[in-house]
């Protein structure tokens, strides 16, 4: 799909270099989440997801992270509502995760680190055509941010883990069908933080309207270390790396307001 172009693939690689200057460079992501530091703003609405898991297309492990990608051609997988003015098309999510269970977010909550974060990504269909477009400009793209933490098994997610080891290796892919993003939302998708951002990974752009859950969803430990058998290395190289720690530090707020959804 649009969302994993090789556009993606050229600019996604294990433990990129962080540049040194970045255009524009104050709205940057991920960031802490300074909960006294949030204002509350009774103006934001509920968010609507709408997916259609019949949209849901393959995985692919572009050397950083997983990605199940969704066909993006019609408007059949859609977010709107939240902060978010126009609506969006849902074209693919996946995972941040660490080595242990000690880290792997991207946010932090409080400076709370959670084992990892799912990231719902969508982009702004009534303002771009394609995603591409999407991606360079201000409001382009809508990404809901989920905090994983290690507890009960996830029922929805063992089907994605049972299919991860068909591609333990960077570019390779496999077809995934009917598998509905909804299942990996917290049961309250009503408190939320949002603030305005960026890719976390090359481009950087700053064209992301992030939607940070309150809740965070439990996986259990055997779950997410069927994550870190992943590799970011090809089948060809001789050095095999595992796919772990594949987030980004994290960047200055420069003053932005972080609005939460709940008093
Ligand atoms: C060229 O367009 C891109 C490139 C990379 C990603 C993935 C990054 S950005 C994010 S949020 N988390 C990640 O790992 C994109 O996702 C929207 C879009
Ligand atoms: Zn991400």
């Amino acid at each position: 799909t649009a969302c994993s172009s090789k556009y993606v693939l050229s600019h996604m690689h294990p433990m990129w270099q962080e540049p040194l200057a970045i255009p524009g460079g104050d709205r940057q992501s991920p960031i802490d989440i300074v909960v006294r530091k949030s204002l509350f703003d009774p103006h934001l609405k509920p968010l609507v997801p709408a997916y259609d898991p019949q949209t849901c297309q393959q995985i692919w492990n572009n050397g950083y992270s997983f990605l199940v990608e969704y066909d993006d051609t019609t408007d059949k997988s859609t977010l709107k509502g939240g902060p978010l003015e126009d609506q969006f098309r849902l074209c693919q999510f996946h995972f941040h995760w660490g080595e242990s269970n000690a880290w792997g977010s991207e946010h932090t909550v409080d400076r709370k680190l959670f084992p990892a974060e799912l990231h719902i990504v969508h982009w702004n269909t009534e303002k771009y055509d394609l995603f591409e477009e999407a991606v360079m400009e201000e409001n382009g793209l809508a990404v809901i941010g989920v905090f994983l933490k290690i507890g009960k098994r996830h029922e929805g997610l063992q089907k994605l883990v049972d299919a991860l080891p068909a591609v333990r290796h960077k570019d390779s892919t496999v077809d995934f069908e009917r598998f509905d993003p909804a299942c990996l939302l917290p049961s309250n998708i009503n408190d939320y933080w949002t603030y305005h951002g960026s890719l976390t990974t090359p481009p950087l752009t700053e064209a992301v309207t992030w939607i940070v859950m309150k809740q965070h969803i439990e996986v259990s430990h055997d779950q997410l270390a069927v994550f870190r058998s992943l590799l970011f290395t090809s089948a060809e190289e001789e050095v095999q790396k595992g796919m772990v720690n594949n987030f980004r530090v994290q960047q200055p707020l420069r003053g932005r307001p972080i609005r939460s959804s709940f008093s």
